[in-house]
């Protein structure tokens, strides 16, 4: 192969993985031969090798081979001129993370020091899980109104005791912790129980493995392989729906699982029912366990997490001063998700730092400018109707017109509940947005649709997912 092709297969990489992934883990192998069908490219950092290893190199070797080259096996070796010693990488979970007291994000992989020429890692000889983060435990995991169902069924799971629901379904929006969750299952797994096989991966991962055992005919290997383990946890699950092959082969590997009584964790960006392109039977298996809800965060939450992360960055940078109201100011107006929220917390961390200031409301006001103005976003009651018409299939004009039919009247109280939820408009000026109505009626349908959030789980269901779609 060419460092033309290379270059080329590159940009189809960076299609696949996304800029960031592209240029911290892709953007820096250096392709050096192709030889006995092992591909052989060189790192910077042994560090580096284990983790494009682990979670790309399925990905890679697929691309390889569908241009054309035929590559059974990827090498990674440290490059020459690097302080490392040269290595192939292999990589696996690592111990539980012991308490730094750097609020450095790392992940732990063990890598074997083989000296390197040909040999190469490869995914299918062992089970490879994906790295535990090891910020993500249950010690740093806030808990409040919002995910409080979630933490405690985690929690048991994590206890390793006799199986008493599976699956375990997590499922939720973006950035509200599932991953945190699996991962602090995966850690606390592996410290009560180490005598058992945990394995933690993401649903891409899951069928990159499986592409390739189909590629190097050695399925029996990847079924015997995934029906070894005693837990297995699955996030993102969604990704597999419209991926008829790897979604049958999912099955079949929960259901071997399921049989045997052992363990799965699986997450979700939404209830399995829900996600489009994804089998009746696949739907069905995860619908008979425990799914529970990780709900958007509320105001007291994001104070929890805010000031849990004030603490642990001040335990290693103890000169570290906020002014009060800024954590609540934050809270207040940083509601999309948390993984917006930490980072605008990181930013004002480096930025005070650098600045040798305390964080104040100025400094927070200039140096969040941008995050602030993103999430300033205004929910309008034309949206709210457009969206509720859209998700019931009926026409804006019959959610605003005279009609009384059930089929329009409950769709319309739904939309009067959003209005009254999340804007701040007030009953009369609702009610004069859905022809010029009464506010007595608006009130009306507010309270219905309250009512019925209790009594019936399908009404529950649209106005979670309709709130969800307009505060994305
Ligand atoms: N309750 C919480 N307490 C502490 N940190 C949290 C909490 N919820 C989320 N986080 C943090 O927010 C960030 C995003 O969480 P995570 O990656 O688990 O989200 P996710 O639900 O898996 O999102 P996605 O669907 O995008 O994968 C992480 O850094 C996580 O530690």
């Amino acid at each position: 192969m060419t460092q033309e092709k290379w270059g080329q297969l590159r940009q189809k990489l960076l299609k696949t993985v996304g800029q960031n992934n592209y240029s911290t883990w892709i953007e820096p192998l250096e392709f050096q031969e192709l030889h006995d069908g092992v591909a052989v490219f060189t790192v910077p950092t042994n560090f580096m090798g284990n983790y494009v290893s682990q979670n790309f190199a399925d990905l890679i070797l697929y691309e390889l081979n569908s241009s054309g080259e035929s590559v059974q096996r990827i090498a990674f070796r440290v490059a020459a001129n690097s302080p490392a010693r040269p290595a192939t990488a292999t990589a696996s979970v690592g111990k539980r993370p012991t308490e730094s007291k750097h609020a450095t994000p790392t992940t732990e992989t063990v890598s074997t020091d083989t000296r390197a020429t040909g040999s190469a890692f490869d995914p299918l000889d062992s089970l490879q899980a994906a790295p535990l983060d090891a910020r993500f435990t249950f010690d740093s995991f806030v808990v409040g109104k919002p995910n409080e169902l979630a933490h405690a069924a985690a929690r048991r799971v994590s206890e390793g005791g006799p199986v008493t629901f599976n699956p375990l379904v997590l499922y939720g929006g973006v950035g509200l912790g599932k991953t945190h969750l699996m991962h602090a299952i995966a850690w606390e797994l592996k410290s009560k129980r180490p005598d058992l096989n945990v394995l933690y991966l993401s649903a891409e991962q899951f069928m990159y493995r499986f592409v390739q055992a189909l590629r190097e005919r050695r399925m029996m290997d990847f079924k015997h392989l995934f029906r070894s383990v005693d837990v297995l946890m699955v996030d993102d699950v969604q990704f597999i729906a419209g991926k008829d092959s790897t979604q049958e082969e999912f099955f079949h590997t929960f259901n071997a699982l399921v049989d045997q009584n052992k363990q799965i964790i699986i997450s979700a960006d939404r209830a399995p029912g829900e996600i489009k392109d994804l089998e009746d039977r696949v739907k069905s298996r995860l619908q008979c366990g425990l799914v529970v809800d990780l709900h958007p965060t509320d105001y007291e939450l994001r104070l929890g997490i805010l000031q849990n992360k004030v603490q642990q960055h001040k335990a290693t940078y103890p000169d570290l001063k906020i002014a009060d109201g800024v954590l609540e100011f934050l809270a207040h107006r940083i509601s999309t998700n948390v993984r917006v929220l930490e980072g605008a917390l990181t930013r004002l961390f480096a930025f005070a730092s650098l600045v040798g200031r305390e964080i104040d409301m100025d400094l927070t006001q200039d140096c969040l400018a941008d995050v602030l103005r993103a999430s300033e976003r205004k929910i309008t009651v034309e949206e709210i109707q457009r969206k509720v018409s859209d998700y019931y299939n009926i026409r804006l004009s019959d959610i605003i017109g005279p009609k009384r039919l059930r089929s329009y009247a409950r769709p319309r109280q739904v939309a009067m509940y959003l209005c009254k939820q999340l804007t701040s408009r007030s009953l009369p000026e609702i009610g004069r947005r859905f022809g010029g109505r009464d506010h007595t009626t608006v009130m009306h349908g507010v309270k219905r649709i309250e009512e019925l959030k209790l009594t019936d789980g399908q009404i529950a269901e649209d106005v979670e997912m309709l709130r969800r779609a307009l505060e994305a």
